[in-house]
């Protein structure tokens, strides 16, 4: 028996205490196995629409609770008739030729919730995407995921539309980077082939959107986009939008256009720990087609720690690491992998040290401007000669470098996420309003450059 006919089994033995026995014999005890596992559900089949849909109303809930009882996990059950069974090849038009990684709607079927490692920096945005996935156009709409580069927002964006097509074949998702949409706009403007566009946009069921950030500055683009978002909103179709930053920080992006994303539900992802780097690195490993599948703990670590704030690159490095040691033969030690990844860490170093040199840079040029100490720039004192050219600093360096705001808090005592967060944000606004801070900081940044590029 398998861990889910297993899980079903202590499921229906408390289903058998819970309900009737009567209601048991008609309802559950033909539902004895388990039909196949994907992408977080178990799907079982059923005998016919009526079970089916007693279930789903009355029984799904109680069904889902135990599940998350015994299994510790979140997993979901599905109850499926025969004829819901449908081949997904069997409804794809030949002339498609999609190739084996991506599916209908321009999904790659790689990224699921099940291969997605779950810890503190992606727990909240995991759970809610599942939800959503669970209950499209209903829970939350549109969810709005945002996050720093390389720290899963495709991935789990992605998860949500192959679970909902896992579900139920005859969705139609679309999965666009919001650069492809800006070219589709632009094919449709010089074509005039109206009628494509709103087939590709309009007849869908979910609209997944990656990296909206893209988008700023392109206002036509910005226009139909509105009108699209507008037009599924109304019909309850699930919307899912993806950015490197929060809806209220997008520039150039149209204020109607950001006030729509922040009606539902956002959601962030943070960078892992080093626990959690750890945890992504070994899951990786198990599915690589390399030979080696067991790999020294201090390795691990030795890898998790050098690539910090950037899942993809961790990626790299592992696949980097195992192709060069079986190339050369070499055992998995630290000293094996320290070389294998030299000249990936050696432009690193070189990047990191010259970014943190600007950091300083940053720091010094701005305590001068306003005539204060690195000390009280970066210390905890909250008179307001400290404070503004404290945000202006972390805003500054975030709006040059892009780091997280964790690490930005790092170089300010240790603040943590959300008060640079709200720094920056508030720097953002008052230029908006503030000319002479809006000419404070232009000076500023003119010093800096002239420093930085000495
Ligand atoms: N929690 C995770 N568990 C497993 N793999 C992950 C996780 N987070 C990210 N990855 C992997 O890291 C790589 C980068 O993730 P993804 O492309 O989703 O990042 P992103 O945030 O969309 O990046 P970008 O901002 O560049 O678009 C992918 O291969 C993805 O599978």
């Amino acid at each position: 028996m398998n861990e889910y006919d297993q899980l079903w089994q202590q499921i229906l033995n408390d289903l058998a205490v819970v309900f009737s026995e009567e209601l048991y014999i008609d309802v559950f005890e033909p539902l004895k196995k388990t039909h196949k596992y994907a992408n977080g559900q178990i799907f079982v089949l059923v005998p016919n629409e009526f079970i089916k849909n007693r279930i789903n109303r009355f029984y799904i809930n109680k069904i889902n609770e135990l599940a998350e009882k015994h299994y510790k996990k979140v997993i979901r059950f599905k109850f499926v008739t025969e004829a819901e069974l449908v081949p997904e090849e069997t409804l794809i038009s030949p002339e498609r030729n999609l190739s084996i990684k991506y599916r209908p709607g321009n999904l790659n079927r790689t990224y699921t919730f099940d291969n997605f490692v779950v810890g503190k920096s992606n727990n909240f945005a995991f759970r809610m995407a599942m939800k959503v996935a669970d209950q499209p156009g209903t829970v939350a709409n549109p969810l709005y995921i945002f996050g720093d580069v390389g720290l899963g927002k495709t991935h789990l964006m992605q998860s949500i539309g192959n679970f909902i097509l896992d579900n139920d074949i005859h969705q139609k998702i679309m999965y666009v980077k919001a650069d492809g949409f800006i070219e589709d706009f632009a094919n449709l403007l010089r074509r005039e082939r109206m009628d494509d566009f709103n087939q590709k946009y309009r007849d869908i069921d979910v609209l997944l959107v990656d990296d909206i950030q893209i988008m700023g500055g392109a206002t036509k683009t910005q226009m139909e986009f509105f009108k699209l978002f507008d037009y599924l909103y109304q019909q309850n179709k699930q919307i899912v939008i993806t950015s490197d930053k929060p809806a209220s920080d997008l520039k150039n992006i149209m204020s109607r256009l950001t006030s729509r994303f922040e009606v539902g539900l956002t959601v962030d992802i943070q960078v892992p720990d080093l626990e959690h780097r750890i945890e992504i690195l070994k899951r990786k490993l198990a599915t690589e087609s390399s030979d080696i599948h067991d790999i020294p703990n201090e390795v691990l670590e030795f890898i998790a720690s050098s690539f910090v704030t950037n899942i993809r690159e961790l990626e790299g490095a592992l696949k980097r690491v195992l192709f060069y040691c079986l190339a050369n033969n070499l055992e998995l030690t630290v000293e094996s992998v320290n070389e294998a990844l030299e000249p990936l860490l050696k432009t690193k170093r070189k990047s990191d040290s010259l970014n943190e040199n600007n950091y300083d840079k940053i720091q010094s040029v701005v305590s001068d401007f306003y005539g204060i100490t690195i000390d009280d720039l970066i210390g905890k004192k909250r008179h307001s000669k400290y404070i503004l050219p404290r945000h202006i600093s972390m805003y500054i360096i975030k709006s040059k470098y892009n780091i997280p705001y964790k690490t930005i808090g790092s170089l300010f005592g240790g603040r943590d996420h959300s008060t640079v967060l709200a720094a920056c944000e508030k720097i953002e606004n008052e230029i908006k309003q503030n000319l002479s801070l809006k000419i404070a900081i232009d000076t500023i940044n003119k010093k800096i450059d002239h420093f930085t590029q000495k």
